[in-house]
């Protein structure tokens, strides 16, 4: 309580000058910043029950198990799963929970390739940690837009939209999203023959959207878990080198080692010696943690640090280089005046790790590094490797744009409590062409069964990053002198590359983001752009078109298999 009455105090002060008319854009731009309380412009009881809430449900949700399936269980007559019978360890609830999201679900949802269990997995996680969140998260929303209009704002989205500084950021989001559905719908096509071929079609609809429980992840966000069961040309080197890390030995320390040689290796920040000493980079066995991947700059220039329950799996080796991304950022940004140590917009943060994980996952780059076998440019090997790509890059798109627009609405009123789940489905079947393996109804919150909502953690971030991250590859293969496709540019060791970076960073939340941008084009453009990430999946766009000539495109909802229907 007491940051807030301070911040207040200079809230108070700060709200005193007529600081719009100042002549410095610098000091008006700190005053914009500096005159925002957010949630500490609550009157204390209210922010005491707002913050209350807020650990409450991610406490719940990071405590959240689920019991192991167990396939000889009774059956209700529709097939469905019966949750209250009893078994063997004949207790009242009938199994002891002990499955937790990180690392059991997580990985069951990616490696099992049975229906049911998946199907289980994937209701028992959203009981567990979704339903008991529901009650809660209204009163949030509640408090959470009493605050936003404390500073001015409409509501709480609106307030979250301001990160972006454009009055029009949802027309700009939406005209990326149509530049990109095409691609999308070409990938999502491919995947559901594929899964067809895999599991049938009284399972997955020829026509319809696919069931959520099928693609390899708890929430389908991203699909790189079944590209053993959708990669274009079976039999040829994985670029998924999980395998590979686990044979050599790799422990979570030599994945965040190997991330650090990226960035050093383009002229950036080394991590400091507390990063290594103060880092929690292994699940602990003696507590519960919230394994949630995140990073964490102490605001003091020395300690830095990340936490994260790392698995040896080239995800986690992707995740590693996500999360020191957050960390370089923070490094190269820790000399601006404290109100202007941010990302340029909440996007621009999200993406300075993926940048160089798209050189760091190239096949020759991993070659490079001995954890892939020589790997010929072949077409083949092109294709599969874009293919892997898009399941991460592509699939992700439509989930990360709808979880904030769920939100949004939710935060403007335009869906009531009474829609909560049923407008989510809404938007999942729409825009993601993905359906729920079962009957859902408004008993279930299934937002609430994904991190970010209980966490509060905006989301559309990682939508814009998705974009800009291509902008930046784009522009850093140009600076590496990288001549050919874009997809096979690596920018390992350019200092070039590495300076261009470091003068779009160093900048922080000191300018507009546009105008980093422009840093970032030589003043080409200042805008986001979807060219380069189409340029990058170009070659992957013609195959797949070719590929579905006569598959149905899209999909039609009344087409959904939901089970669990008598
Ligand atoms: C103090 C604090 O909170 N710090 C912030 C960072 C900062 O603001 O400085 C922070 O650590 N946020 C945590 C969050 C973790 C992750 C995440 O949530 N990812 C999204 C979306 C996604 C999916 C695939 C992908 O390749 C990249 C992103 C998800 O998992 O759905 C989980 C692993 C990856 C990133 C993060 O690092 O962004
Ligand atoms: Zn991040």
């Amino acid at each position: 309580m007491e940051w807030s009455r301070f911040h207040r105090h200079k809230w108070d002060q700060a709200t005193t000058f007529a600081w719009k008319n100042f002549s410095s854009a610098p000091v008006r731009r700190m005053f914009s910043f500096v005159t925002v309380l957010g949630r500490a412009a609550l009157p204390e009881d209210k922010l005491k029950e707002l913050t209350e809430l807020t650990q409450e449900m991610k406490s719940s949700y990071s405590a959240a198990k689920i019991c192991r399936y167990d396939p000889t269980r009774r059956r209700l007559d529709n097939g469905d799963y019966d949750y209250n019978a009893d078994n063997d360890l004949d207790n009242d609830i009938g199994c002891i929970p002990t499955l937790s999201l990180e690392p059991h679900l997580v990985q069951l949802m990616a490696t099992s390739r049975d229906p049911e269990e998946l199907r289980y997995v994937w209701r028992a996680w959203r009981d567990a940690a979704g339903r008991p969140l529901r009650g809660k998260y209204t009163r949030f929303v509640e408090l959470s837009n009493e605050a936003a209009r404390l500073n001015g704002f409409e509501d709480a989205g609106d307030f979250w939209r301001s990160d972006y500084e454009t009055d029009d950021f949802e027309d700009i989001i939406d005209g990326l999203w149509a530049e990109l559905r095409p691609l999308y719908e070409q990938l999502h096509a491919y995947v559901r023959r594929k899964l067809i071929e895999k599991y049938g079609d009284t399972i997955v609809p020829p026509r319809g959207p696919i069931p959520a429980h099928l693609l390899g992840n708890m929430w389908a966000q991203t699909w790189t878990h079944i590209l053993d069961l959708t990669v274009p040309y079976p039999g040829r080197p994985s670029v998924d080198v999980t395998n590979t890390l686990r044979r050599q030995g790799y422990s979570p320390f030599d994945m965040f080692r190997l991330s650090e040689s990226f960035f050093i290796s383009l002229g950036l920040e080394p991590m400091p010696s507390t990063f290594w000493q103060k880092s929690l980079l292994i699940k602990p066995t003696d507590r519960d943690v919230i394994c949630h991947a995140s990073a964490w700059d102490f605001c003091n220039g020395i300690d830095y640090r990340i936490k994260q329950c790392t698995q040896i799996t080239m995800e986690d080796m992707i995740t590693a280089h996500h999360e020191m991304g957050h960390i370089q950022y923070d490094l190269q940004y820790r000399n601006q005046p404290f109100i202007f140590r941010d990302g340029a917009n909440p996007a621009f943060h999200e993406a300075v790790g993926d940048v160089l994980a798209l050189s760091a996952a190239t096949p020759s780059h991993l070659q490079e590094i001995n954890l892939l076998a020589n790997v010929d440019e072949s077409f083949e090997n092109d294709i599969n490797f874009l293919f892997s790509m898009a399941l991460d890059k592509i699939a992700f798109l439509p989930f990360g744009y709808l979880v904030d627009k769920w939100r949004w609405e939710v935060f403007s009123g335009e869906i009531s409590e009474s829609q909560y789940n049923s407008r989510w489905w809404d938007l999942r079947v729409n825009y993601q062409g993905v359906s729920a393996p079962l009957l859902r109804d408004e008993d279930d919150f299934d937002p609430g069964a994904k991190f970010h909502i209980p966490a509060n953690v905006p989301y559309v971030r990682y939508f814009v990053s998705f974009i800009v991250q291509f902008q930046f590859h784009a522009e850093l293969c140009k600076a590496a002198g990288h001549s050919g496709p874009l997809h096979r540019c690596n920018i390992y060791r350019s200092a070039e590359a590495g300076r261009l970076l470091r003068n779009v960073l160093s900048l922080g939340k000191s300018r507009p983001w546009p105008e980093a941008l422009s840093v970032l084009t030589s003043g080409r453009t200042n805008q986001l752009e979807a060219g380069p990430i189409l340029e990058y999946f170009e070659p992957l766009m013609s195959w797949l078109e070719s590929q579905n000539k006569d598959e149905f495109i899209g999909w039609q909802e009344n087409e959904a298999i939901v089970l669990g229907v008598v």
